[in-house]
């Protein structure tokens, strides 16, 4: 699913107009009877309805659900904000229509002082004050305004977004300036900024409602950001050819572990032999050898000299694909062969946790990665590799810059993981969920992506397939376990159902 700007919103709204071919007011009408039938399903005609509408089209969608709802038997308040005496187009009809319409008992226009309505515990708001067109932060009258109904008991429905939150980017906004929605209904698809976790006390429980927008003008639209959807993983899953022997089915390196913390060794390697490589050599210090075999007899193992950290880089001839990182520690005898083993990797790279750790304290070395090369920080590995951010749209940024200087893939891991391709694309993750913010959880996504790697899956479908179905297996477990107890090994478990899943 295609996530768009505001700018590429209103582009597909003028390419439905023109093309279904629809008046724009009727367009407005079609949004405001899904919202108003949506509302209706979930609240009975006995709640009190306020309706504050704004200026723009945002407005012109709220005064239509007034009179619907007005239509329907509701008790509705309309308050419209027309400060500069200019209203959009549609807007100045929907408040005609509410003038005219004989349900609506209270229709006022607020052009100087505003006497606000009580609003009391049981009562509705609708939040039609600004939507997509939102230029920059509320201030002034509106944002005291956001402020009496953010403190009132009433619930919130915001219409498209909170008023107050930037469809894409909010760092220099001012929270308190934000609607607080219980409920939001956004349009067509949801913004780029409901993707971001700070911005969750805002939305409330999202709703994303078809408005039927031209779907050849979505196609034609070239979006920048997307959110991976299961259609777009099943077609890029590689089958297994019924006779193939293991040393056709991808030899993968891991270079994880060192002493106390073989355990990211081992759930590194597992995800890799479950993910379906059909070798693994796992490179870690000496005094693992008895758990990993213990842990992994699959595993082949390949001990460095020392006793307890990896001091060594290796050839990488006989394998397709590294993964390196978890648990490695950041001692500087390993820093240097580290640095050392990705300048002399042939294969391709992941990178994940001290890997990313010992990047950031050798900030020089990141001009010396190679190209097409595969981070996978979480937001606080990232902010250590790129310096601090004020909010995940920052951060975001950062990361999409670095993958375009590196010429590779910087994977954020959150909620909605973040895959930042080298040609500035930026695909969200729509799978995982909150029991996955487990120790271990990303060491396994390093294992999936070395194991697609090594079976010579494409890097970008490696990074694709592989958090899609890292977020799927969690997703499996927790239905059957919950999300509070859900451990890293337990995503590994559900790997193979994940992939019968997709294979179905
Ligand atoms: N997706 C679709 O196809 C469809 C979308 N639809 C709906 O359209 C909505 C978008 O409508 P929109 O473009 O008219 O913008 P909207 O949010 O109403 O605000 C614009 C007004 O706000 C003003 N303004 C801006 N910032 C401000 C500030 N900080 N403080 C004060 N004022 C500020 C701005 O003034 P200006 O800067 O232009 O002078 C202008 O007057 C969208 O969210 C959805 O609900 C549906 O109708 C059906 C199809
Ligand atoms: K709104």
């Amino acid at each position: 699913m295609k996530i768009f700007t505001s700018a590429q919103i209103r582009e597909l709204d003028r390419y439905t107009i023109e093309h279904e071919p629809i008046q724009s007011i009727d367009l407005m009408e079609r949004a405001a009877s899904t919202l108003a039938r949506t509302i209706a399903n979930t609240w009975d005609s006995s709640v009190k309805v306020v309706v504050f509408a704004g200026p723009g089209n945002n407005g012109g969608d709220a005064l239509a659900v007034a009179r619907l709802l007005g239509e329907q038997g509701y008790q509705v308040a309309v308050f419209l904000f027309n400060i500069r005496g200019r209203l959009s187009p549609d807007c100045l009809i929907n408040k005609r229509r509410v003038q005219e319409c004989k349900h609506i008992k209270k229709f006022v226009e607020v052009t100087q002082e505003f006497d606000p309505p009580q609003l009391e515990k049981g009562m509705l708001v609708i939040d039609g004050l600004f939507g997509s067109g939102l230029n920059k932060p509320l201030a002034g009258g509106f944002a005291s305004l956001v402020k009496y109904i953010n403190a009132s008991p009433a619930e919130v429905v915001a219409i498209d977004m909170p008023s107050g939150l930037m469809s894409e980017d909010n760092t220099y906004n001012v929270s308190s300036n934000i609607i607080r929605a219980s409920v939001t209904l956004t349009l067509q698809q949801p913004k780029l900024s409901f993707l971001f976790p700070e911005n969750q006390q805002f939305i409330g429980r999202l709703r994303t409602l078809d408005i039927r927008l031209s779907q050849e003008g979505i196609s034609k639209i070239d979006a920048n950001y997307t959110v991976i959807e299961e259609s777009d993983v099943r077609p890029l899953l590689k089958d297994r050819n019924p006779f193939a022997h293991k040393g056709q089915m991808g030899h993968a390196l891991i270079m994880a572990g060192s002493y106390g913390m073989a355990g990211a060794a081992i759930l590194a390697t597992k995800a890799c032999l479950r993910a379906g490589a059909g070798k693994v050599t796992v490179h870690t210090p000496r005094k693992n050898c008895q758990i990993m075999q213990v842990a992994v007899p699959e595993a082949v193992l390949q001990l460095d000299h020392e006793e307890t950290i990896i001091t060594e880089a290796v050839d990488t001839e006989n394998f397709q694909a590294l993964g390196i990182g978890p648990g490695i520690g950041q001692n500087e005898a390993t820093a240097i062969p580290f640095i050392a083993q990705l300048r002399r990797a042939t294969c391709p790279i992941v990178a994940d946790a001290d890997a990313i750790n010992i990047l950031a304290s050798h900030r020089a070395w990141k001009q010396q990665l190679p190209k097409g090369i595969i981070l996978t920080p979480h937001a606080k590995e990232l902010d250590r590799l790129e310096g601090a951010s004020v909010d995940s749209f920052e951060r975001l940024t950062k990361a999409h810059q670095l993958a375009e200087r590196l010429h590779g893939y910087v994977i954020v891991k959150g909620r909605y993981t973040a895959i930042c391709m080298p040609d500035g694309h930026i695909r969200f993750n729509s799978t995982g969920n909150a029991g996955m913010a487990t120790a271990g959880s990303g060491d396994v996504l390093t294992g999936i992506i070395t194991a697609l790697l090594a079976r010579g899956y494409e890097p970008q479908h490696a990074c694709i397939v592989g958090v899609y179905l890292h977020g799927l297996a969690g997703d499996l477990a927790a239905r059957d376990l919950g999300e509070e107890s859900l451990t890293a090994s337990d995503i590994i478990d559900y790997l193979p159902r994940a992939f019968k899943r997709l294979k179905e």
